[in-house]
């Protein structure tokens, strides 16, 4: 049976698989999953309708099929398209993440669900609004990456209350790993070894200026009180303290139940930021690691994060010009990692909610658990490694590939410096369909001439449209879907001074033209 073309009738639906605090799962349309029938049922129905065209990775589908539905679907494949065989699911999962990143820009891709509202419900949960991935087009891992737990999932019933528990608690900005497909991706030779653990080294233990013991850690956080809660990530909670000499520190706490899984990204936070020092970089103090406690103190950042001063939780708006300078800060911090720590880093997780703002309203980037050093080699041009990141920030060349660069963080302050811009996360599922992707919404926008809609609606001041246009352009330089289309930080960092200069004299021509 040959695979025609995709017709209309086909339709689609977005299977997504993902993965979030070392737990996996699997949403359609948003709607996480229960059991493995939707899928197969899926599945069943896109075969049988000649849904698959030939590039549409059919034979990874198939695959899951096969081992995952426990149905044969290879008859229905074109022998034109593809081989098939169950040996080839690790070939056949590297093609599936190719194809969940084309879904990066084709939001429509697919796979059709035959079934009656009823069904839907029967197999879903009933609280969709709490999913955090279902984001269209952004996280997408298809069914076929999710197998050991997808499997998992069918026999343990009764973990999934714990799992919705879990669920309930990640949203939308919470840093995530996506899926264990990459893992299995070897790495280019020249990757070096991982950096060594931190639990038992000597060195390590000598990091930072503050050592403090876990009773005085409980002590300095009230025995980590809420009172003096500042928020909770991925890797666990952060406290505000006050250590007996009057210092001000934030210190952050893992999960105890994610301590094994979130290992390393402990002892990446903890080795990068010891190596760090610049004024737009949250400082590394310290740290403990006794038993069941994973903890890092840090510098206390004391004007909350650049998201919650865009949402206005803050009572006094951003103005443009702090918003150009929080821009230059977070470019200058991103050029030292990239080009003047020790061995390049790069942070992997760029977004509004890890530039933390002090009184002065200056940025200092944070959360460095996702960051990797290397590319030490002067011709090593990228480290492979796992897709992390966060929705809406991730690069898709390296979700494509896994070929990890310092453009990765040029792509994520693209859509950074759109969110100072417009003020707008970058995806917002309470948007109409056609402006749930800022980026995409702002590019259009810009295309057709109406760069004052795309400014933040908060703003008091008026901006000129050149100074929105040269921002919008330099962002969409970062952001766009090749890195060798994207400019180095250096380079950002340049051309936003030369923004600021700008901006500075038209704001000196008003106000000259004011006083006369
Ligand atoms: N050094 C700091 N000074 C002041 N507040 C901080 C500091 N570090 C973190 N916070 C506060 O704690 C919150 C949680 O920080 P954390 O880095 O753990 O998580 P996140 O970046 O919001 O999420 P994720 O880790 O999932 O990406 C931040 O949003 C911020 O409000």
């Amino acid at each position: 049976v040959s695979v025609p073309t995709l017709s209309k009738a086909c339709g689609y639906d977005q299977v997504d698989y993902l993965r979030s605090r070392g737990e996996y799962y699997l949403s359609i349309n948003g709607i996480r999953m229960d059991d493995a029938f939707l899928i197969c049922k899926a599945l069943e129905s896109y075969f049988k309708n000649g849904c698959f065209t030939c590039d549409a990775n059919v034979e990874s589908w198939t695959t899951i099929g096969e081992k995952y539905c426990d149905q044969d679907f290879t008859s229905f494949v074109d022998v034109k398209c593809s081989t098939i065989s169950v040996d080839s699911l690790k070939q056949g999962e590297r093609k599936l993440l190719l194809q969940s990143s084309e879904n990066v820009t084709n939001l429509s891709q697919g796979i059709k669900l035959d079934l009656s509202d009823e069904e839907k419900k029967e197999y879903t949960s009933s609280e969709p609004q709490n999913i955090p991935l279902a984001i269209p087009g952004m996280l997408l891992l298809c069914c076929g990456v999710l197998c050991p737990c997808f499997h998992a999932k069918r026999k343990e019933k009764s973990e999934h209350s714990v799992l919705d528990r879990e669920l309930k608690s990640v949203d939308l900005n919470s840093s995530l790993e996506l899926s264990s497909v990459s893992e299995k991706i070897p790495a280019t030779p020249r990757v070096p070894p991982s950096p060594s653990r931190f639990s038992s080294s000597p060195q390590l233990s000598r990091i930072g200026s503050v050592h403090l013991s876990i009773n005085q850690i409980i002590r300095a956080t009230h025995n980590f009180s809420n009172s003096v809660k500042l928020g909770e990530g991925g890797f666990g909670t952060v406290y505000k303290a006050v250590l007996p000499d009057g210092q001000v520190v934030a210190i952050k706490r893992a999960k105890k139940e994610q301590i094994s899984s979130l290992r390393d990204e402990f002892s990446n936070e903890v080795e990068l930021l010891a190596k760090i020092e610049h004024n737009n970089l949250v400082r590394l103090l310290g740290y403990t690691d006794k038993g069941n406690e994973r903890i890092i103190i840090t510098e206390y950042v004391p004007n909350g994060t650049l998201r919650e001063h865009l949402d206005g939780l803050y009572g006094k708006i951003l103005d443009f010009s702090q918003r150009v300078e929080i821009a230059i800060d977070v470019a200058h911090a991103l050029t030292y990692l990239h080009l003047y720590a020790e061995k390049t880093i790069i942070h992997r997780d760029v977004k509004s909610s890890n530039i933390l703002l002090t009184e002065s309203y200056r940025a200092k980037v944070s959360d460095f658990g996702f960051a990797r050093s290397g590319l030490s080699d002067t011709d090593q041009t990228h480290i492979s490694t796992k897709v992390k990141g966060t929705a809406g920030y991730l690069d898709p060349e390296y979700l494509r590939t896994y070929q990890l660069t310092p453009k990765s963080d040029v792509f994520s302050f693209g859509i950074l410096l759109i969110e100072i811009i417009s003020g707008r996360r970058p995806v917002d599922l309470k948007k109409n369909a056609d402006e749930r992707i800022t980026v995409r919404w702002a590019f259009k926008k810009h295309s057709e001439g109406n760069v004052q809609d795309i400014l933040d609606p908060l703003l008091e001041e008026k901006v000129d449209d050149e100074i929105v246009g040269m921002m919008l352009d330099l962002a969409f330089d970062c952001a766009a879907p090749t890195r060798s289309s994207r400019p180095a930080m250096k380079e950002v960092g340049e051309q936003l001074w030369e923004i600021r200069k700008r901006y500075g004299k038209i704001l000196r021509g008003m106000s000259g033209s004011l006083h006369q």
